[in-house]
């Protein structure tokens, strides 16, 4: 049978070649952003493609357009059912898989964990966690190293840092994955993850787009199945929940006993929020919702927050004059390492006087969305405007009709990279964009939506990332004490990144390479050993 469209037909698209694959496979399998950015070229920044068995996607890359979908999130755009059922699976009933009024009451319930004062003292902790990374690395250059330098993929290594980061956080515990320890949280954890990527076959790649085909409820009781990966991630809950529940108890009693504890993570904060909230008869989170969104935070924030970090670690490799100019302006404001020692970190407001760094931060999550696009339903007939008209037969229009129940990507590569919004150069990684006063102001009819820097990065609207500063500021820390004490170039020099854009993430890998995950080869030499001795 022929693929027929509901969408209007004055927009283009590629032909699908076949029913079952359709283009999907041109999206998989090339790298995060390239197939939009090519189709984006051909058929317009609004444009129409057909997945696996007929599913039709409208794609936005249009600033308005975005704007108006990420805005009408939890009420008139929404997850798609059997996903958000297979997303319980995971973090349960949290934060990303809420909507409605429900996911505006927990929003408001975890606001004390994300307010900025409180994000902000969490810097040192960061600052510190990257400095004891920097004190292994100075123990392998001296053991391993050849002349003074030492090859690394570091890419692991940049996990535990995330791991280590949401480990003292969210839980207040230390991992000591850096040292070489293992917690049973944070093995439970990363099972969880299932940090293992493979490269999707044409059978997976249906078998990804089948399952949206699973109706919500079939879904809904397949947790009840004692399929193997199941057991697994069961078993991972069950050690999670038993751990934060012990957590909680040990907090209540320190909070009853000493009213002086220090708000350090946000097990501290969520437990006297919510016992505040019962003395003043409000409204407060069960333990269990506390524990659902500490989980939804650890799959939300452990591996866009580790990719930023490779990314941008990556382009300081080899982009050598971005490189320099960052660590001057460390250096300048922290000292060398022989001046100061960072074990007990740096505080926000010296990371807020580094402007080429937030530049060069800003610029990484710009060209490296580690969420490249997002996957929306209408849940009503609707309109959505756009900020360039486009030519519908001979006339044009400015507002696209689309139906209940069609399914749209928001292409945050794309509106990252349009050409409209961020002018002609980009497609290039260069920070100094960041330093140009109109940086500061955007024209409305330019504004995606976002919540950071104009990003779609972070997404919008009321499910936009709540954890947006918090990952900043943490991505910033560990670039810091990194640069600052370590100068770093791609090894072998010649190695050629491929952004890996399999579904929603992007991971940074070597091109045929994927068994072996993210990548992030270094050769890592320390910065200041000339002047040491
Ligand atoms: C660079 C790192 C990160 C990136 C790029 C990122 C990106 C995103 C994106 C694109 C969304 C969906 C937004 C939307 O639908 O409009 C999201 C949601 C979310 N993120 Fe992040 N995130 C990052 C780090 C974090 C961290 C560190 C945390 C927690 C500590 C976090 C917690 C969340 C939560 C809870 C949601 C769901 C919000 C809701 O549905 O209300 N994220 N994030």
């Amino acid at each position: 049978s022929s693929i027929s469209s509901r969408l209007p037909s004055y927009l283009s698209g590629p032909t699908p070649p076949s029913w079952i694959l359709g283009n999907q496979p041109d999206v998989v399998l090339s790298q995060a952003g390239e197939a939009n950015a090519r189709w984006k070229t051909q058929y317009g920044a609004v444009y129409k493609y057909f997945g696996c068995f007929g599913d039709e996607y409208l794609v936005l890359n249009d600033a308005n357009a975005v704007q108006h979908v990420l805005k009408g999130q939890t009420t008139s755009y929404l997850l798609d059912k059997s996903l958000r059922e297979f997303l319980r699976l995971v973090t349960g009933e949290g934060l990303i898989w809420a909507d409605g009024t429900d996911h505006a009451r927990q929003r408001r319930l975890l606001s004390p964990a994300f307010n900025t004062s409180f994000i902000k003292s969490l810097v040192p902790t960061f600052a510190a966690i990257g400095f004891r990374l920097v004190t292994q690395w100075n123990k392998r250059i001296d053991k391993e190293g050849a002349n003074g330098a030492w090859d690394v993929d570091a890419f692991h290594w940049i996990e535990l840092l995330t791991m280590e980061a949401l480990g003292l956080t969210a839980f207040g515990v230390k991992f000591g994955s850096l040292e070489g320890n293992e917690h049973p949280l944070q093995r439970a954890y990363a099972g969880m993850i299932g940090a293992s990527y493979s490269r999707p076959s044409k059978f997976t790649i249906a078998l990804g787009a089948a399952v949206l085909h699973i109706p919500a409820w079939i879904v809904h009781h397949i947790q009840r199945l004692p399929l193997p990966g199941l057991t697994k991630l069961k078993n991972a809950q069950r050690i999670g929940h038993k751990f934060a529940d012990e957590l909680m108890a040990e907090k209540r009693k320190q909070l009853k006993s000493n009213a002086q504890v220090e708000d350090r993570d946000f097990i501290t904060v969520l437990v006297r929020a919510g016992e505040k909230n019962q003395r003043g008869n409000l409204e407060s989170m069960p333990d269990v919702e506390i524990y659902n969104n500490l989980t939804t935070f650890w799959v939300a924030g452990f591996e866009t927050a580790a990719n930023v970090t490779a990314f941008t670690l990556i382009e300081l490799a080899r982009n050598p004059h971005i490189q320099q100019r960052l660590s001057s302006e460390i250096i300048s404001m922290l000292g060398t390492a022989t001046d100061r020692d960072l074990s007990d970190g740096f505080t926000a407001d010296e990371l807020e006087r580094m402007p080429y760094l937030e530049a060069v931060v800003n610029e990484a999550l710009r060209c490296h969305a580690p969420i490249h696009s997002g996957l929306f339903k209408a849940a009503a007939d609707d309109l959505i405007p756009l900020s360039t008209p486009i030519q519908a037969g001979t006339g044009k229009v400015d507002r696209i009709p689309v139906r209940c129940g069609q399914s749209i990507i928001c292409s945050f590569d794309g509106f990252n990279k349009s050409e409209e919004v961020w002018g002609p150069d980009a497609n290039q990684f260069l920070p100094d964009r960041w330093l140009r006063p109109e940086a500061k102001e955007v024209d409305p009819s330019k504004h995606g939506g976002g919540i950071y820097a104009n990003l779609a990065t972070f997404g919008g609207g009321p499910k936009a990332c709540i954890g947006y500063r918090f990952a900043v500021l943490e991505v910033s820390a560990f670039i810091v004490t990194i640069i600052r004490d370590f100068e770093i170039t791609l090894s072998p020099p010649e190695w050629q990144l491929w952004s890996d854009g399999s579904y929603i993430g992007t991971i940074p890998t070597k091109k045929g390479r994927w068994e072996g995950g993210g990548q992030c080869p270094l050769t890592v030499r320390r910065r200041q050993s000339k002047a040491r001795n």
